[in-house]
């Protein structure tokens, strides 16, 4: 076993040496999702505007407007908790003091109502769909108050057989898990 520390280091490791691995089985996974019914029957959608070593969910978003849909982003707040607001074609992102693009705070613009949430991670476990994020809980804390759908996209590089890193009472485990197999429920 590892600490989820060690895990989240060698992960971060990985893919600054294999960027390329996660672009282009990303776009094979975001096509999956496009097609799916559950994908296409939400029309209020909660995700994440990409980093660089994360899938890439420009295509989700484009695509999402491109429907009709519509998308929400999460800005951080104090006390680790997330507040998701809508971001439209027309919207402009802010830099956050961490370098993630978030949407300027509206307060009546909040909203906590999603039919689909799309789950950022650094590793996820195939049996389980235990998730590691960045660290922070921000996720663990959001996903403890929501009903809405949960899906990941997990390319082969962040997806693990069996956790190697233990699992606590506040983790919240994706739903769906969006892979080259398919999608795993
Ligand atoms: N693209 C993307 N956006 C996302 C997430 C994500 O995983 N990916 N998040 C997924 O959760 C949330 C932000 N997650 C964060 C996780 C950790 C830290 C963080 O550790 N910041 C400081 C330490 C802050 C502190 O100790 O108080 C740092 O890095 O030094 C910040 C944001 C919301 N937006
Ligand atoms: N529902 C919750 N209520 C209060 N604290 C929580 C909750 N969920 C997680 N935490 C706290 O958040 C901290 C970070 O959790 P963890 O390391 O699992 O983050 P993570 O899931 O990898 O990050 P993220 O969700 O931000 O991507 C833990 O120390 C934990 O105590």
């Amino acid at each position: 076993m590892f600490t989820k520390e060690q895990v989240r280091q060698q992960q971060q490791q990985l893919l600054r040496q294999n960027p390329q691995t996660l672009k282009k089985a990303g776009q094979t996974l975001a096509q999956e999702l496009l097609a799916d019914s559950r994908w296409q029957e939400a029309q209020r959608i909660a995700l994440t505007m990409s980093q660089t070593l994360e899938v890439d969910t420009r295509p989700l978003i484009q695509a999402a407007w491109q429907a009709g849909k519509e998308v929400f982003l999460p800005r951080v707040l104090p006390h680790r908790q997330l507040a998701f607001l809508p971001y439209t074609q027309q919207a402009c992102l802010e830099k956050s003091r961490w370098g993630l693009w978030e949407p300027p705070l509206e307060i009546d613009q909040v909203t906590t109502q999603f039919d689909l949430i799309i789950v950022p991670g650094i590793a996820f476990v195939r049996d389980s769909h235990l998730r590691l994020g960045f660290g922070g809980g921000y996720y663990d804390r959001f996903l403890a108050q929501q009903t809405a759908l949960t899906m990941a996209l997990v390319p082969p590089i962040l997806e693990f057989a069996t956790a190697t890193w233990p699992q606590e009472e506040f983790d919240i485990c994706p739903q769906f898990l969006v892979t080259s197999r398919g999608i795993e429920g």
